[in-house]
């Protein structure tokens, strides 16, 4: 079975979109990502999934679109910020050249803002950032060959610096 060349996890703002993008350029592979995956599937943005049908059915989407691009995608893959929440998908991942970008709640937040358009942090965005932040890091962990902190880094940097450590944490 082929699988990804890298496979980027973080929460929302770590760099997955901008930093994967960047990488495929200098492998020269495609760069999918989940979320675009599920709103083409659904024909609908994912907020709009998250008011209409629930994040249970959201996160089902999701577990489904991971497996899938897993299996069918050899290029860079992002997934989306709370991916990591299914069992299956975590289990699904072990083994494969998965990199966590680290971010600080604080920089998450500079660079996101509180404001945009992202379901769950539609209300008490700070706190509800920072249990996010706190719930996840354990599985994000858990799955990743190697953890890339992104402070201080520019997204070229952070892009050199998930290649070398996956040349450093090989198969
Ligand atoms: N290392 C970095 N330094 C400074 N800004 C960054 C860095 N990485 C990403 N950014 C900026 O942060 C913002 C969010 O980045 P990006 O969309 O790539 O994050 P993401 O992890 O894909 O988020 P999401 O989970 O919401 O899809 C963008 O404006 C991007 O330019
Ligand atoms: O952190 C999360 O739970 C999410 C992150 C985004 O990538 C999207 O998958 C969605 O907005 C949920
Ligand atoms: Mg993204």
């Amino acid at each position: 079975m082929s699988t990804p060349a890298v496979i980027l996890v973080g929460p929302p703002g770590s760099g997955k979109t901008t930093v994967g993008g960047l990488i495929a350029e200098r492998l020269g592979l495609e760069l999918r990502d989940t979320d675009a995956d599920i709103e083409r599937a659904a024909g609908k943005p994912i907020p709009e999934i998250f008011l209409e049908d629930g994040e249970p059915h959201f996160r089902a989407l999701e577990a489904d679109a991971v497996r899938r691009a897993v299996a069918e995608h050899t290029g860079v893959l992002s997934l989306g910020g709370g991916a990591v929440l299914d069992p299956a998908t975590r289990a699904l991942l072990v083994g494969l050249p998965v990199v966590f970008l680290d971010v600080a709640l604080a920089e998450a937040v500079r660079r996101v803002g509180l404001d945009v358009p992202r379901p769950l942090l539609a209300v008490n965005p700070r706190q509800r950032w920072r249990t996010l932040m706190e719930e996840r890091r354990p599985w994000y962990t858990e799955v990743a060959r190697a953890v890339v902190t992104t402070a201080d880094r520019t997204p070229d940097e952070v892009a050199t610096a998930v290649l070398d450590a996956l040349e450093r944490h090989p198969a």
